[in-house]
């Protein structure tokens, strides 16, 4: 859906993206995960062929960009930095202003897509509200509604959470999620890690626009080979396993055992109670703090 090979963006002597093999695959719900100017915003632009790339290649919906852009963008559902609307307009008077003026889209199924798509984002009641009296989770949703209007196969997004309070990000995630179902793949780009680790289903992580992994996200949460354990007899669960008890916090455990089911049979046939277990898998931020030398500190939790 989207490939690039070194992809290579500079401005000045700033790299902003540098040498970027992106693979987004069809039904992808795919995190472009990096902290405040590791070239996200750069990426996104490149892929809409909205600045010109230094060097390298880009295909999206399997066609080059930016030579083909003209045939590729109005298959596609674009949200970049800071939607921009009419203040004085309602939503659904910005959303006919925009389909009007973008190619393709029938002027006969105009309403239907413009009710759809506004019924999608939550913003159907809000009917004739003009976009001024709007709060930024609502011109957020509307901008994304704007990117749904062709019905597109692919979503490119760029923090399309921002500014949002968590009742409206949860809202976002779950019309994501339900898109994607629905068989569109999404691309966004975010710093947060708990949104990625939480929304999507693959995840490229930059770093100083360098790609420094990217992968599916079971994948990089494979289990560990531990397994955690929460007890009230912690002592004599380490008296009982000797050596194989690697970290201990008060009640909770953490084991070096493949088998949670087959550790937990173990410890109550000793009597040993248990309140919780389960196989102990690496966190996105581990991921993070391995590939690139910093965690929080850079990239939100
Ligand atoms: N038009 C431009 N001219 C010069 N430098 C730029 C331009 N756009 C971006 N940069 C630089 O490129 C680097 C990457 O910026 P970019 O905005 O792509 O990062 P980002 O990850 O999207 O950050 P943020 O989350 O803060 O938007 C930064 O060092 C930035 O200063």
């Amino acid at each position: 859906m989207i490939v690039t090979r070194g992809l290579t963006k500079r401005y000045g002597r700033v790299l902003a993206v540098d040498g970027v093999d992106l693979d987004v695959r069809e039904g992808d719900r795919y995190g472009f995960l990096g902290p405040n100017g590791s070239g996200k915003t750069t990426m996104v632009r490149l892929l809409l062929g909205l600045v010109y790339a230094t060097s390298g290649e880009i295909e999206v919906l399997g066609e080059r960009v930016p030579a083909r852009s003209r045939s590729v963008l109005p298959r596609i559902g674009a949200l970049v930095e800071g939607p921009a609307a009419y203040p004085h307009l309602s939503g659904r008077q910005n959303l006919a202003l925009l389909d009007a003026a973008g190619p393709g889209g029938s002027r006969r199924t105009r309403k239907s897509r413009i009710e759809d798509a506004l019924e999608q984002v939550g913003l159907s009641g809000v009917d004739r509200r003009p976009v001024r009296t709007y709060s930024l989770g609502m011109r957020q949703r509307l901008g994304l509604a704007a990117a749904l209007l062709r019905r597109p196969s692919l979503l490119i997004l760029d923090e399309p959470t921002n500014g949002l309070d968590p009742r409206g990000i949860r809202e976002i995630r779950d019309l994501l999620t339900g898109l994607n179902e629905a068989g569109t793949t999404v691309f966004l780009s975010s710093h947060l890690l708990a949104e990625v680790e939480q929304l999507c289903t693959r995840v490229g992580i930059v770093d100083r626009g360098r790609l420094v992994v990217q992968d599916d996200l079971a994948t990089l949460r494979a289990p560990t080979g531990h397994v955690e354990v929460a007890t009230p007899d912690a002592a004599r669960v380490v008296a009982m396993l000797d050596g194989r008890v690697v970290d201990r916090d008060g009640e909770r455990l953490v084991v070096r055992h493949a088998d949670p089911a087959a550790l937990n049979a173990a410890l109550v046939a000793e009597g040993i109670r248990v309140s919780a277990i389960g196989t102990r898998r690496r966190t996105l931020e581990d991921v993070v703090l391995e590939v690139t030398g910093h965690g929080s500190d850079r990239v939100a939790p």
